[in-house]
């Protein structure tokens, strides 16, 4: 993976890194213009109250206060506390000469509008009453690197968090803008560029990025006859196995389904029992009534899907057969259910995916608050305890491989949240890796290809009412657009 840097998520800790060594006036300056600007296209003009804290966050908001000033718009300033003598935020104080009002809910209410520059990068506890009520007073608000107390690295608030309808993130964006509940504190989210040149990322160690094309690429879909890759053979585009249940037959039937709409060469069913009732099913899939200790050691079978629809006995019966025959699997369902209070025994699996409810209890987390999701290290310390990549299922799917790197998925459609649609996305990450994706490649496209089909489903005919079966015979034209997306953005 060389992952492009305009796909980078800055951690509140990497932003204190570049401004070190860094032009923190000039960035300012420009973070203030450019935020200006950003408000003048999403409002018009009406009374401004520009909410200031003592560090560089309000620093930033002073200069959007002169440059909103400068547009015509009433400005009033109000600061919870003057900015450190001498810094950077003290000399664009210095440079606001207009109005300023107290900091009190009042002076929110009457405005038409609010920037909340309060606190950024520097967010260092819960934020107080004194600024959660001054804030949620406010009639509308755009809000300066992160709304004031959420807290970027995560996505968690840390105390009484008013949601922005306008964040204006400076540069990079920031996991916290993705995570939940982040992603819904912050409204529409901007990107302005503020003048930090690229080379200042060289500096960090980058661990974390939206994921999109660009961060990954896909070979073509099909062979390309016009390339020469007419001969290749259904093998070489890759084979895959699912482990067939004897009963709840339909989460394998989606795997395998749509491991073949994304581009496997070969899929079979392995169904020891229940053969029968796979045959019935779609015409071009395989079924194999062999015992799995025969065809786990087929060696064209690379890739296997172990889970969907299993029981975990029998899951667990699975796992141990495949990786004693040294098979990439993904571990979902059934095989995880089989690994309860027992990661140790996924080691060796190549990617596994579990939702949230999973995750807890494969790792031994005791709560499946919603709280806890946000926290990309946990993932992180998942993904290196069992040496595998962890996908954690739900709306800010995160995808952590085992050497700390995360993407944090960010526009899979709330259609997803439907029976199947994880069997789904076992069976398009068995295809990737069945075609030799490096594992963490795999599970990122994977997860970007399922998330689209969806909402091309979902724009295409099925509207709300998108079911796990609507989702494959869109993985064509998803990665038809991938191609198209990182191709784009390469450019541009
Ligand atoms: N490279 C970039 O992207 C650039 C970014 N820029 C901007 O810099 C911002 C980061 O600036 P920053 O480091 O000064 O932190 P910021 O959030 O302003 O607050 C720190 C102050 O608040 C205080 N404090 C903290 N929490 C508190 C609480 N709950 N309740 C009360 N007080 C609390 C804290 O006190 P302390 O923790 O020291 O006690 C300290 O005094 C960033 O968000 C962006 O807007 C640009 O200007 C330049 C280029
Ligand atoms: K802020």
């Amino acid at each position: 993976m060389t992952a492009p840097n305009r796909l980078a998520l800055l951690t509140p800790a990497q932003t204190a890194a570049i401004d070190s060594a860094g032009d923190v006036l000039a960035w300012m300056e420009n973070a203030g213009r450019m935020a200006a600007r950003a408000i003048l296209r999403h409002w018009t003009p009406r009374p401004v109250l520009v909410a200031c804290g003592p560090g560089a966050n309000g620093g930033d908001g002073y200069v959007v206060a002169r440059h909103l000033e400068r547009a015509g718009w009433p400005v009033r300033v109000a600061a919870l506390s003057p900015p450190r003598e001498g810094s950077p935020a003290a000399a664009m104080a210095a440079r606001w000469r207009g109005p300023i009002a107290l900091f009190l809910p009042e002076a929110a209410a009457r405005a038409g509008l609010v920037v909340d520059a309060v606190f950024g990068a520097g967010l260092s506890r819960d934020i107080d009453d004194r600024v959660a009520d001054l804030l949620a007073a406010a009639p509308a608000l755009a809000a300066i690197d992160v709304p004031s107390g959420l807290d970027g690295a995560t996505g968690l608030a840390k105390g009484r968090v008013r949601a922005a309808d306008l964040t204006i993130a400076l540069s990079w964006a920031r996991p916290g803008h993705y995570l939940l509940p982040g992603r819904a504190l912050c409204g529409t989210l901007e990107i302005v560029d503020i003048g930090i040149p690229p080379a200042a990322l060289e500096r960090l160690e980058l661990d974390a990025w939206r994921n999109a094309p660009g961060l990954w690429t896909l070979p073509p879909l099909a062979p390309d006859t016009a390339a020469g890759g007419g001969d290749s053979h259904k093998y070489s585009r890759g084979a895959v196995g699912v482990i067939g249940a004897a009963e709840m037959t339909g989460a394998a039937r989606l795997a395998a389904g749509a491991a073949r709409r994304a581009g496997a060469g070969l899929v079979t069913i392995a169904a020891e029992s229940g053969a029968d009732l796979y045959r019935t099913g779609d015409p071009g899939l395989i079924v194999d009534a062999s015992p799995l200790s025969a065809q786990v050691v087929d060696p064209r079978r690379l890739a296997w899907v172990c889970g969907p629809g299993l029981p975990p006995a029998q899951a667990g019966e699975a796992l141990k057969l495949l990786l004693k025959a040294g098979r990439q699997v993904i571990a979902d369902a059934g095989a995880l259910a089989a690994c309860a209070g027992r990661p140790k025994r996924l080691r060796g699996v190549r990617i596994v995916t579990p939702h949230v409810g999973e995750f807890a209890k494969v790792f031994g987390r005791s709560s499946t608050s919603p709280d806890w999701r946000g926290r990309p290290d946990e993932v992180r310390a998942a993904a290196k305890a069992i040496g595998a990549v962890v996908v954690l299922k739900g709306t800010d799917t995160v995808i952590a491989a085992p050497d700390g790197r995360i993407a944090i998925n960010t526009d899979a459609p709330p259609v997803l949240a439907t029976a199947g649609a994880g069997d789904v996305l076992s069976g398009i990450t068995g295809a990737l890796l069945a075609r030799g994706i490096d594992d963490f490649d795999a599970a990122c496209a994977a997860v970007w290809l399922h998330g689209h089909a969806a909402q091309l489903a979902r724009h295409g005919r099925s509207g709300d009412g998108v079911i796990a079966e609507d989702i494959a015979p869109w993985l064509g034209t998803a990665w038809a657009e991938a191609h198209a997306l990182a191709r784009r953005k390469a450019l541009g």
